[in-house]
């Protein structure tokens, strides 16, 4: 892990949502909760939740399954009863980080082209960012988005290009050791961000900067 990361020639700060913007585990826990529940399934606590978080919605309902040693069969009918959830309550549980609304208004007033990034389905985390009044971003991508969806490059390279901008102006700032290989597969600097979800411990031999709290990239922007 690099001490500190040239962060002169960023112009465009792409961010990923839950675990770096959003404390959305409490909400996404009783969301499964409801679906394992409409399965006559057991849930999982939130530190189990936790773990299965960062790869989307599939991911998730796959991984909750395998815990409950559901059949696989189950896997769509689950998926629709969770995505439903999301849809009708994606405010469940959900709250910003403290600092991370004031830390977009920062770099939008310096002049910073804004995108984001997750694994969340679009329609979920606009109706966030619009209920938490998280923004403004030029661009975001949801795990619906595209047929790829993180850790494949695309879903980034694709916000960084709808803001116009390039992969080597660009800093994406995440949670999880997901958004860590989409960042090195974009060919992007990476900024992780402690205290998110994080499952594995992040490579130390990429350029990537590691940051206790959001708030401090605003300040490491400063130094730059
Ligand atoms: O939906 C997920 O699995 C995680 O979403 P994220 O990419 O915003 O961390
Ligand atoms: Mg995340």
């Amino acid at each position: 892990m690099t001490d500190s990361l040239d962060l002169s020639s960023v112009d465009t700060v792409v961010f990923d949502l839950d675990g770096t913007l959003i404390d959305s585990a409490p909400g996404i826990r009783d969301a499964v909760a409801v679906m394992t529940g409409k399965l006559d399934l057991p849930a999982p606590d939130l530190t189990t939740v936790i773990g299965f978080i960062g790869r989307g919605a599939p991911a998730l309902v796959e991984r909750v399954l395998h815990w409950a040693g559901a059949d696989p069969s189950l896997r769509d009918r689950a998926l629709a009863i969770l995505l439903d959830i999301y849809d009708t309550a994606p405010l469940q549980g959900t709250t910003a980080y403290p600092g991370a609304q004031a830390l977009l208004v920062d770099l939008h007033g310096r002049g910073m082209r804004l995108g984001l990034c997750t694994n969340k389905p679009a329609g979920p985390a606009r109706a966030v960012l619009d209920a938490l009044g998280l923004g403004p971003f030029g661009a975001v991508a949801g795990g619906d988005s595209l047929p790829q969806r993180k850790p494949d490059a695309a879903p980034l390279l694709h916000v960084i290009s709808e803001l116009g901008s390039t992969a080597d102006r660009t800093l994406y700032v995440g949670d999880s050791i997901t958004d860590w290989q989409t960042a090195q597969a974009a060919g992007v600097r990476y900024v992780h961000v402690d205290g998110g979800y994080q499952q594995a411990p992040i490579p130390d031999f990429a350029p990537t900067l590691r940051l206790a709290r959001l708030s401090d990239l605003a300040t490491s922007l400063s130094a730059a």
